[in-house]
């Protein structure tokens, strides 16, 4: 598989915050991937290294495979800032248009706001827009190039939702012709639905990697609860729990695997009452990015 992007143990420290504390990792080509953490988690940090926009004070940081300021300058990336400004008083197309002349192979500025769902505000000014639209239009700025990567560090961070679905289907519309979007986000839907797969960043460490579907399945334990009686300690013992609570008759068990635990509770006769509930994204974001949880990532790996 080929890699757009990658990071191989960076650390980045400011002042005494670790904001890159041995992060790796690596974006294959034509995926379009999340990079998910809580505030400070180290995103944006991640994201100005890849750019070559901060230098690592170790490790590397490469895009296609070689320095990332060579990439950015031969414009095989663009890129979307938390807040970009736009210059005022100029319409979306004579910015678009002085964007693009600044590119050797620009995309036909026709296919730029058609990309960016902006035909028919062309003519309008830029500061005269909403800020879904605003972000539309940066969104323009960063695809003008035609490049092969995108880096958007939380696109959608102060939109509505209908504001939302419009820059993702303009995003979409862009993965479509095969290039590779990496965004950041704190929002746990819009990984989930947005991407082909999810890296959790943490305190400067990649908590987890996987599709979604790997997070909650490996990381956020499955509950299953049933009722027992006498001696429980067994239970703690099933296939997939990694996990136990007893209140009174009643056990809960988390478990890794679902499916093994109810088969081994049904051979051993423990039926009675049992609820089995899937886990969902966020409480494998609250799991992985409370300092008490054991690493998904090791799991996770195990499980690739
Ligand atoms: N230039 C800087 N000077 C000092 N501290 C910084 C600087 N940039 C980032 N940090 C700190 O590094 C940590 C990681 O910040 P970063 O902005 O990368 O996180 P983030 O995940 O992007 O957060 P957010 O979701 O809030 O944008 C935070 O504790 C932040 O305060």
């Amino acid at each position: 598989m080929e890699i757009a992007a990658s990071l191989a143990n960076v650390t980045k420290t400011f002042g005494s915050t670790r904001a890159a504390d041995g992060l790796t990792l690596s974006i294959p080509r034509g995926r379009t991937v999340a990079l998910l953490g809580p505030n400070g988690a180290g995103k944006s940090t991640a994201i100005g290294m890849l750019l070559g926009l901060l230098p690592p004070d170790s490790g590397t940081a490469s895009l296609f495979g070689g320095d990332p300021e060579r990439a950015v300058r031969q414009g095989r990336v663009g890129a979307m800032p938390q807040e970009g400004g736009i210059i005022a008083r100029v319409t979306v197309r004579e910015l678009l248009t002085f964007v693009s002349g600044t590119y050797r192979e620009p995309l036909p500025l026709n296919r730029i706001l058609a990309l960016a769902q902006l035909t028919a505000l062309a003519d309008r000014r830029v500061d005269r827009l909403s800020g879904g639209q605003a972000q539309r239009v940066r969104f323009a700025m960063a695809i003008a190039g035609d490049p092969e990567l995108i880096v958007l560090d939380e696109p959608t961070a102060a939109l509505d939702v209908e504001a939302r679905r419009e820059l993702w289907a303009s995003m979409r519309g862009f993965a479509d012709r095969g290039r590779t979007i990496l965004f950041s986000t704190h929002y746990l839907d819009e990984a989930d639905e947005q991407a082909d797969r999810v890296i959790v960043i943490n305190r400067g460490r990649v908590a987890a990697d996987g599709t979604s579907a790997e997070i909650k399945r490996v990381v956020a334990a499955t509950t299953v609860r049933v009722t027992v009686s006498g001696e429980a300690a067994w239970l703690g013992r099933l296939p997939g729990v990694t996990g136990m609570e007893i209140n009174g008759d009643r056990a809960t068990l988390r478990s890794t695997d679902a499916d093994a635990t109810v088969i081994a509770l049904a051979q051993a006769g423990a039926v009675r009452d049992i609820e089995v509930t899937p886990a969902d994204l966020e409480d494998a974001f609250v799991a992985l990015t409370t300092a008490a949880a054991p690493s998904g990532a090791a799991l996770l790996k195990e499980n690739a």
